[in-house]
């Protein structure tokens, strides 16, 4: 989170205390628009080390996974366990957040997977080679580095326990989530679902290249989830 939120409200005037609760922005106006759903043709692939940009913000996420070739409900194949969250604003997200001024993208990264998830630095910590892609997000003025971490299963599990001790749990994070990788008998409910939520920025096209680039869905299961989007179907028709 940029800014020390609960000194900043602290601070405030029992004015803006009061808008703050009343659909004004108060001080998170200044990266709102970053957090603005992106369609894929509104944001570009860049290069890693690609230069900042004039008002722009720099963010780094990662997507935390472990394979998983178990069977729920005696019928779908997990393929993996995903790690996504409920955001403070209502959108999902992936756990991360913005670069500060003269900080580096990765141990920034790591700094916001310790606050946000509580992560064990000194046992998980992304590097470089996680990397999976980057996006300059021009209409939201952001450019985005985006990682994805594999652990094994039970060092996820215990990764997802103690999330729930974070220092954002609670405010900045409302929950921590996992992602259903199966598509139901309606053709809809599991991924495809899930892919209609709201997610912020590009995080579902982060979502949709890592599954893909670590190959935990096949393409074909990605293009049918995304033609699926939408189409609710009520069980009993
Ligand atoms: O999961 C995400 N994928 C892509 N972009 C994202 C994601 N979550 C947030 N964002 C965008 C929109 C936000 O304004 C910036 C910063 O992220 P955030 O996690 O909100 O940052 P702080 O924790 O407030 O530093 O990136």
């Amino acid at each position: 989170m940029a800014g020390d939120g609960a000194t900043q409200v602290e601070h405030m005037s029992e004015e803006v205390k009061g808008e703050s609760q009343d659909n004004t922005w108060g001080w998170l106006e200044s990266t709102a628009h970053a957090a603005d759903f992106c369609p894929t043709e509104d944001h570009a692939v860049v290069p890693h080390d690609t230069p900042m940009k004039e008002g722009y913000l720099l963010a780094a996420h990662c997507m935390i996974y472990a394979l998983d070739d178990s069977v729920v409900f005696n019928l779908y194949c997990r393929r993996a366990a995903v790690l996504m969250h409920m955001r403070f604003d209502g959108y999902l997200g992936f756990p991360g957040g913005l670069v500060d001024t003269g900080e580096e993208i990765i141990p920034a990264l790591n700094r916001e997977l310790h606050e946000e998830m509580n992560l064990d630095l000194t046992r998980f910590q992304v590097k470089h080679e996680d990397h999976v892609i980057s996006h300059e997000n021009a209409k939201n003025r952001v450019i985005c580095h985006f990682y994805a971490l594999c652990v094994s299963l039970a060092e996820f599990e215990e990764i997802e326990r103690a999330a729930l001790a974070s220092k954002e749990h609670g405010h900045e994070v409302l929950g921590h989530i996992r992602v259903p990788l199966y598509v139901m008998g309606d053709g809809y409910r599991g991924f495809p679902t899930f892919l209609d939520n709201n997610f912020c920025g590009n995080a579902r096209s982060q979502l949709l290249t890592s599954l893909k680039q670590r190959n935990i869905l096949p393409e074909s299961i990605i293009n049918a989830a995304l033609a699926a989007t939408k189409k609710y179907v009520p069980a009993s028709s």
